[in-house]
């Protein structure tokens, strides 16, 4: 007897109280150990269509719904004893008729409430008019459904959407963006309706008792236990080698990693797995994410690492040397080359330190040779044999003066660590995980490549190449790490609502291209939920920024958005007091979060003030004067403007974009 739960059982969980929840696990619990459900005293739902719906009591209020058949039982939802009646009553669940995967559909007829009525008259103009029914039931829209999604305008449809299986939803809004039908998902091998993908999406097997602690212990965690088909596939494949796994902001690619740690580590139980993210916080989040998937106790934690870049080399580091690394900051870089280059005219103190990080130190060049023959990736300002011949000497003596002093740089580490793995047969793990992956600097992918395996499954790093905030960019092929042929796109965002990701994106080109000619396609991206349009405020002054900013929040509160919920970003932290200021004093001020926007990475908020995107500031006008030569500049107005998307990517429900007249010139893109 299988037995499974739904999607909307976990959410209706969510609804109850600490108590009700109790009394329901011990209830859902008892019917894994005897699915008969002798003892819970059940009840068939008369009014149901479905007969194959039945009520168990949890206590004397809440009632949990159950589906049952010869082969399966299906916890579907719980509720108190009308609420659950009722959403058994308005539902059956059935195989579609094309698709094969089984689906909790509403019962057309009885939902005549909440969808707009159809209109004697047709409206114009209908979305999918184009679609015959063989389109549409390709894509899981259930029969009774057919003539709504004929009609749908564009007002009407998100009114609908709530109504259709997710497949169907989605699928229908990639078509209203894109014009492009999206093929249907692939039908497994085994006939079963339960294992299709677009099932299981919503609907899960549930193999053991544990398996249902977990399930049941982080409800609020759906990622947990549904996956989007798109996101399992890459969770549960076998790839030959380097695998890449791209996706604009929200898409869960993080989620996606996370996964896939823990299905090696379930796979081989002798296996150990790196989980790496750019920073400590990322590192600590996923760590975090691991034992909603894990139970600490079963093992598999132990032998999953996570840890951020520079924090995995730095004990590997330690492991080598015996010290840590003495890492060079960047005003000690800076008087090395001001001292080095003193007799060197023609070059700029900027364009030497650009040079020297982005270059020099960033690809590991020791010698005169190597710099003469270098790609400098990314920097177009041509710099010919005589004026590298003349400006080697001065770098040579940092590199000489660094090493006196004990100094290194992280890449540095990162290559002397690459260098040792690379000679040994054996690796410290079987499988290196990596999120965030845009930001990996040349020696740090370096690293991780050699720190991987080089088999099936080595090396699996995540990451958006919208959101490179941190790097110049680079081929990894020329590094050995060709995921050519192992790139795949996740489509649908589950942050962010369909406005606000919709307004986000426009800030990026819709194809974005790496430079191995990976292409990334940010069209067709469906976000599974909608909300209120964005908002941008151009502002006289600062003063009525603050007003505004302040009256703003204090409508999220009196909503019940709660304080934690909310989140300020600004460029950078000199205006943080800027919007510390605007929201001093309001209830619970304490709990939101006030940063810049290079540490929105990895936050998530329901309310978003991106504040202070004033010209001069978006982008950066100390950055954009440092800039050494011209593909610098463009690279500092794009990474400026991924900036904000990033920050504008992090809010679930509700952003407002502010800034003192002249504002940015991002703001303008945004709203186009
Ligand atoms: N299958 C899913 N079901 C429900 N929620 C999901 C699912 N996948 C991801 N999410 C949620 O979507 C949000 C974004 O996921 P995640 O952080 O993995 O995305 P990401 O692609 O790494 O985003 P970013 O690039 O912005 O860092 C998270 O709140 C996550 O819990």
């Amino acid at each position: 007897m299988n037995f499974l739960i739904a999607e909307s059982f976990t959410a209706s969980f969510n609804r109850l109280s600490g108590l009700d929840q109790k009394a329901v696990k011990a209830s859902v619990f008892d019917l894994q150990m005897d699915p008969t459900g002798n003892g819970l005293q059940l009840h068939r739902i008369d009014k149901s269509k479905d007969q194959n719906f039945w009520s168990a009591r949890v206590n004397r209020d809440i009632r949990l719904i159950i589906h049952k058949t010869s082969e399966s039982v299906l916890v579907a939802y719980v509720g108190h004893h009308d609420d659950a009646y009722g959403w058994a009553e308005r539902r059956r669940i059935e195989a579609h008729p094309r698709t094969g995967a089984i689906q909790i559909v509403e019962v057309r007829e009885l939902v005549e409430e909440s969808v707009p009525a159809r209109p004697k008259e047709k409206p114009a103009p209908a979305l999918f008019a184009r679609l015959d029914d063989n389109a549409l039931l390709s894509i899981g829209v259930p029969p009774d459904w057919l003539a709504d999604v004929r009609i749908a305008s564009e007002e009407g449809f998100f009114a609908l959407a709530q109504h259709l299986p997710a497949e169907a939803a989605e699928a229908l809004l990639e078509y209203a963006t894109t014009g492009r039908l999206a093929p249907p998902a692939p039908k497994p091998a085994i006939a079963d309706p339960f294992a299709h993908p677009d099932a299981l999406r919503r609907i899960r097997p549930i193999a053991d008792q544990q398996e249902l602690e977990q399930a049941l212990a982080f409800p609020w965690e759906k990622w947990g236990v549904f996956l989007h088909p798109s996101q399992r596939a890459l969770v549960e494949r076998t790839f030959s080698g380097p695998t890449r796994v791209a996706g604009s902001a929200g898409t869960g690619k993080t989620i996606v990693a996370i996964h896939r740690a823990v299905k090696l580590a379930r796979e081989n139980a002798s296996a150990r797995i790196l989980l790496a993210s750019f920073s400590q916080p990322l590192a600590d989040a996923m760590a975090k994410k691991l034992l909603v998937l894990a139970p600490e106790t079963g093992g598999i934690v132990q032998r999953i690492t996570t840890a951020s870049f520079h924090g995995i080399a730095e004990q590997m580091y330690q492991l080598e040397h015996g010290v840590r690394p003495r890492i060079a900051s960047e005003t000690v870089l800076r008087e090395r080359l001001r001292t080095a280059a003193a007799n060197l005219k023609g070059f700029s103190e900027r364009f030497l330190l650009s040079e020297w990080t982005n270059v020099i130190d960033a690809w590991g060049l020791t010698s005169l040779d190597a710099y003469a023959t270098v790609q400098r990736m990314g920097r177009k300002s041509r710099l010919g044999p005589n004026q590298r011949a003349s400006l080697w000497p001065a770098f040579e003596a940092v590199r000489e003066a660094l090493a006196v002093e004990r100094y290194t740089t992280w890449a540095n580490v990162f290559t002397d660590l690459a260098n040792a793995l690379a000679q040994r047969p054996l690796k410290p793990f079987d499988h290196v995980v990596i999120d965030e992956a845009q930001d990996l600097a040349p020696a740090e992918l370096r690293f991780f490549a050699a720190l991987a395996p080089a088999k099936a499954d080595g090396l699996f790093l995540s990451g958006d190449v919208g959101q490179r905030i941190f790097q110049h960019p680079y081929s990894w092929a020329s590094l050995g790490v060709d995921v050519r042929g192992r790139s795949h796109t996740l489509k649908v965002c589950y942050r962010t609502s369909q406005q606000i990701r919709r307004a986000a994106d426009r800030l990026l080109p819709a194809v974005l291209r790496d430079t191995d000619g990976l292409e990334d396609e940010r069209r067709g991206i469906v976000s599974v939920f909608e909300g209120p349009a964005p908002e941008v405020k151009s502002l006289a002054s600062a003063e009525i920024e603050a007003e505004i900013v302040r009256k703003t929040v204090k409508t999220w509160l009196e909503e019940g958005i709660a304080p934690r919920e909310i989140g300020l970003f600004v460029r950078t932290t000199q205006l943080v007091a800027r919007a510390r200021a605007a929201i001093a004093g309001l209830a619970g001020v304490d709990e939101m979060v006030t940063v810049p926007m290079s540490s929105a990475k990895g936050l998530e908020f329901r309310a978003i003030i991106v504040m202070a995107c004033d010209q001069g500031v978006l982008p950066l006008d100390e950055r954009v004067a440092d800039a050494a030569d011209e593909a610098e500049l463009d690279d500092i107005y794009e990474t400026e403007r991924r900036l904000l998307y990033v920050a504008c990517t992090r809010a679930r429900e509700h952003l407002l974009l502010t800034g003192v007249t002249p504002t940015s010139e991002y703001l303008a893109d945004f709203l186009q």
